[in-house]
């Protein structure tokens, strides 16, 4: 099992078998996002996704928020970039988000607290969100001149709230505190502050206890079909999947612990 490693926007934990835990730790400044967390996520979410023995991964933050979206304090720094230069800032955090989304096995977001702007973005890019009852999640961008188009959130709020809550998110930039996140879908539980990161694990152990060959191809599907633009390709998509899954050792496994009346012990082969 890899050891914990420090990095210097996050510190990456190994909690138990199968779980990697990354909290971000700039909590002074809300963990909000700087060029190095952007280049440091990336690396460190390639590097997880070939680790054949991870089955989940949890994203928090340290402190009293979540993350605090891009750093602002970094801003002004950017006003020098030519257009193609803030283009190209602008994708390397969009990379960033991205191999984090990507990650072949299930991400919980633990949302210990705010979640504004890119913060709410990253989020987002984790399949489930758990609250403590101080999350709350803002499109922080219009306050500050940009759009809600950023960093995937404009993609997965239409697909997670609807497009009219979206739209009134988006266009007002108000607080969704951790209650209505949760009544929205933005939230799949909020749980007492204490007990946030026990129940993101005990969410962990529930996948880690699947076959991880099924979830991680779940997963795939998942993500897939909120792309794909058809029933009949969704249902190609899952064929093959499913296909996959039956030259694997984990379904005989399973069907044989299911006649046994025991335990599955799945090697993801
Ligand atoms: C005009 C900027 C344009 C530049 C952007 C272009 C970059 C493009 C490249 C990268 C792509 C990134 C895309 C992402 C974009 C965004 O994220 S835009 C949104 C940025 N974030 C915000 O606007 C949120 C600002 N913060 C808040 O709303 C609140 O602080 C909070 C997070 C909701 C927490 O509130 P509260 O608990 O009341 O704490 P505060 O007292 O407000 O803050 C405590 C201290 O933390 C500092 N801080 C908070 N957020 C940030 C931040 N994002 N950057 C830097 N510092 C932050 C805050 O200043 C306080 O500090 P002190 O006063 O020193 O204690």
């Amino acid at each position: 099992m890899a050891e914990p490693t420090t990095w210097e926007t996050f510190t990456l934990e190994r909690p138990e078998p199968g779980i990697a835990v990354v909290t971000l730790n700039r909590p002074e400044r809300m963990n909000s996002m700087t060029n190095t967390m952007f280049v440091e996520l990336e690396k460190a979410a390639l590097q997880l996704d070939r680790e054949d023995d991870l089955r989940v991964v949890i994203l928090t933050g340290a402190g009293k928020a979540f993350c605090g979206g891009f750093d602002l304090d970094d801003a002004e720094g950017l006003s020098s970039l030519t257009p193609i230069g803030m283009l190209d800032q602008q994708e390397m955090a969009a990379r960033a988000l991205s191999a984090i989304r990507g990650i072949r096995v299930p991400v919980i977001a633990a949302v210990n607290g705010a979640a504004a702007g890119g913060g709410l973005s990253l989020s987002l890019a984790a399949d489930i969100r758990i609250g403590s009852p101080t999350a709350r999640f803002n499109a922080a961008f219009v306050r500050i001149g940009l759009s809600a188009g950023d960093l995937g959130a404009s993609w997965h709020l239409t697909r997670l709230i609807g497009p009219a809550r979206a739209a009134e998110f988006a266009y007002t930039g108000r607080f969704i505190e951790a209650v209505e996140a949760e009544s929205l879908g933005l939230l799949n539980a909020v749980v007492p502050a204490e007990s946030l990161l026990d129940e993101a694990l005990a969410m962990a152990r529930l996948i880690c206890a699947n076959s991880p060959a099924g979830v991680q191809l779940s997963k795939r599907a998942l993500h897939a079909n909120m792309e794909v633009s058809s029933y009949a390709a969704a249902l190609e998509l899952e064929n093959r999947g499913q296909a996959l899954l039956t030259r694997g050792e984990d379904m005989p496994e399973a069907l044989a612990a299911f006649k046994d009346k025991r335990s599955p012990n799945f090697t993801g082969r």
